[in-house]
């Protein structure tokens, strides 16, 4: 019993049952069988977990094209938690009339792909500190940005996707006006539907209440 964490109900806003999540060499609880995972979505629907096929993607990590020049999933996929899922969905109704789009980097991301990120990058301005988990591995984080609907474009942001210095902060001054007014609009927007960013990348924002939602290590391939 001394590596399991119960999670009681003066824990979680949500009235699961109490819930054993085995607690990681961190002593972080990640839920990291399917079984388990299931267990969860039974008791709270938005735990569910939902695979994204009607946004427009670029799964960087799916390639050796990522900052840690290594392929760390095997294909690309992004899955969200159903109210981070839905929330962007409602976004894009909301510029499809601009004729703009959302372009999605990132989602869920297994806890044992944020390990090997801090290896490269053990910095958390950047990269999520294992020891604390990432809102990626709760399914509530997105990195992502904007397209013009008409040629897939993404807007100009004033660097790329995981730029991971100073220029991808948000208060970086030395980008032009436009990228400056970009980085603001999907900022604005995403805020407006529930998210918030982080000040150290552009790209990267999660759903507020974060803790509701358990850290998970479960692969890809099992989820499906
Ligand atoms: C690595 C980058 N795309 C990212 O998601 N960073 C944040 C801090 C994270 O790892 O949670
Ligand atoms: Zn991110």
């Amino acid at each position: 019993m001394k590596n399991i964490y119960i999670l009681c109900l003066f824990l979680l806003p949500w009235k699961l049952s109490a819930q054993e999540i085995p607690l990681n060499k961190h002593g972080l609880p990640v839920v990291n069988s399917l079984q388990l995972y299931k267990e969860l979505v039974k008791q709270h629907k938005d735990l569910r977990l939902v695979k994204i096929d009607d946004i427009a993607q670029d799964v960087r990590y799916a390639t050796a094209n990522n900052f840690t020049k290594v392929q760390l999933y095997p294909y690309p996929v992004v899955w969200l938690r159903l109210p981070a899922y839905q929330a962007l969905q409602a976004l894009q109704m909301v510029l499809e009339p601009m004729g703009v789009g959302l372009k999605i980097f990132d989602g869920y991301r297994p806890y044992r792909v944020t390990e090997k990120m801090w290896e490269v990058m053990p910095d958390d301005r950047y990269a999520a500190d294992p020891k604390k988990g990432s809102g990626h591995n709760r399914g509530i984080a997105v990195d992502l940005t904007l397209i013009y609907l008409k040629t897939g474009k993404e807007f100009p942001m004033g660097t790329d996707y995981d730029d991971l210095s100073e220029k991808a902060h948000h208060a970086y001054a030395k980008i032009t006006d436009e990228e400056k007014e970009n980085r603001v609009f999907l900022r604005t927007m995403m805020e407006a539907h529930g998210f918030v960013a982080l000040e150290t990348e552009w790209w990267h924002y999660y759903l507020k209440d974060a803790e509701k939602y358990p850290l998970m290590d479960i692969w890809f391939d099992e989820l499906k």
